[in-house]
């Protein structure tokens, strides 16, 4: 059966006025997200992950600028009035925000905060609702997350908590109500390994029960390779290779990917890789043609001159490369 498409992104671009100058970061993203589809988004920190996420949630910074077309359930996200703007974020789409500690305010109890996060949810909705009610919802979500205690974590400010009980706090936020999409930044990266893995199953399981899509942000590739089912790989603000995750670990096409894989330590003891030589791309005056050119061994005439555009190599696996099939 064919599943309904959520999101569709189309030729995003992103743009931050700086001192220097401007900034083009996000350069021509497009992308789809299909209904309870799980899209990793992997790439080297500074590639354009947290920006794609709040472009698409339409919370870019105020030096920032996009154009492209954000299509969710076929509506226009940089169209919509602020008032459908604000009900889409309240009951369809939820962020689980890198830093945690941004998204809490100090001087609120844990309780008040996650509580109008479900109050606006339900009342959106035009659901009926007690107070008990929300505190039930709440205190689940603390539970859900894994956190000891949730009546004690309710009463408690941020300041109270240690940082990665907070990161979990914020999980519990954006998933204690039902949502269409998840986008989940780096969720977890605070967390020891074990939480983190039990983090990572609980979205596994919101997924399968609720039909909840999710993107993933990772740098992780070991993450992406058990959670997702597509995974799209981001240089310089750019997609260079995207496709079923099997085939893109089975087969990686674009030099990037394959360094990328190259550069996960083995715990089999076949010493530490020399990462990817060379530095990330400037944003200010980014290369004319492919954006990794500079770092890439394989790179020609062409690579200088124009800019690869995502060409079908597999089944659903496209790769933006001009020498990707050596
Ligand atoms: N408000 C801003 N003003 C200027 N530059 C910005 C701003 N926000 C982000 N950037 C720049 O945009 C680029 C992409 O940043 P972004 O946070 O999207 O990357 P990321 O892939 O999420 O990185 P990480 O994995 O470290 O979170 C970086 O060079 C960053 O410095």
């Amino acid at each position: 059966m064919n599943k309904e498409v959520l999101l569709e992104v189309k030729d995003l671009n992103v743009y931050y006025r700086v001192y220097e100058g401007l900034l083009h970061v996000l350069n021509d993203v497009s992308f789809s997200l299909v209904e309870g589809e799980r899209l990793g988004l992997v790439g080297e920190t500074g590639c354009g992950k947290t920006t794609t996420f709040r472009a698409l949630l339409r919370v870019l910074d105020s030096n920032a600028s996009s154009k492209g077309d954000i299509l969710y359930k076929g509506r226009n996200v940089n169209k919509m009035s602020q008032t459908e703007l604000l009900n889409t974020r309240r009951t369809e789409m939820s962020m689980i925000f890198q830093d945690p500690t941004s998204s809490l305010n100090p001087v609120f109890k844990v309780g008040e905060q996650i509580s109008s996060v479900i109050r606006a949810n339900l009342q959106a909705k035009g659901i009926n609702y007690s107070e008990n009610d929300i505190k039930n919802i709440a205190l689940k979500a603390l539970s859900d997350v894994l956190l000891p205690d949730p009546e004690r974590i309710f009463e408690s400010y941020p300041f109270q908590l240690s940082g990665g009980m907070r990161q979990r706090i914020c999980i519990a936020m954006s998933v204690a109500t039902e949502r269409k999409l998840l986008l989940a930044d780096e969720p977890g990266t605070s967390l020891d390994v074990t939480i983190q893995a039990q983090i990572l199953g609980l979205l596994n399981n919101l997924v399968k029960t609720t039909g909840m899509s999710v993107i993933l942000a990772t740098h992780s590739l070991g993450v992406v390779r058990e959670t997702t089912d597509r995974v799209c790989i981001m240089y310089g603000g750019e997609i260079v290779e995207i496709g079923p995750t099997r085939s893109l670990f089975a087969n990686p096409f674009h030099p990037y990917t394959r360094a990328l894989l190259a550069c996960v330590p083995k715990l089999t003891g076949e010493g530490i890789a020399e990462g990817i030589p060379g530095e990330m791309v400037s944003y200010l005056n980014p290369p004319k043609g492919c954006r990794f050119q500079p770092r890439c061994s394989f790179c020609n005439e062409d690579c200088n001159r124009t800019k690869p555009k995502l060409t079908l190599y597999e089944d659903d696996h496209y790769v933006a490369c001009h020498k990707a099939d050596l």
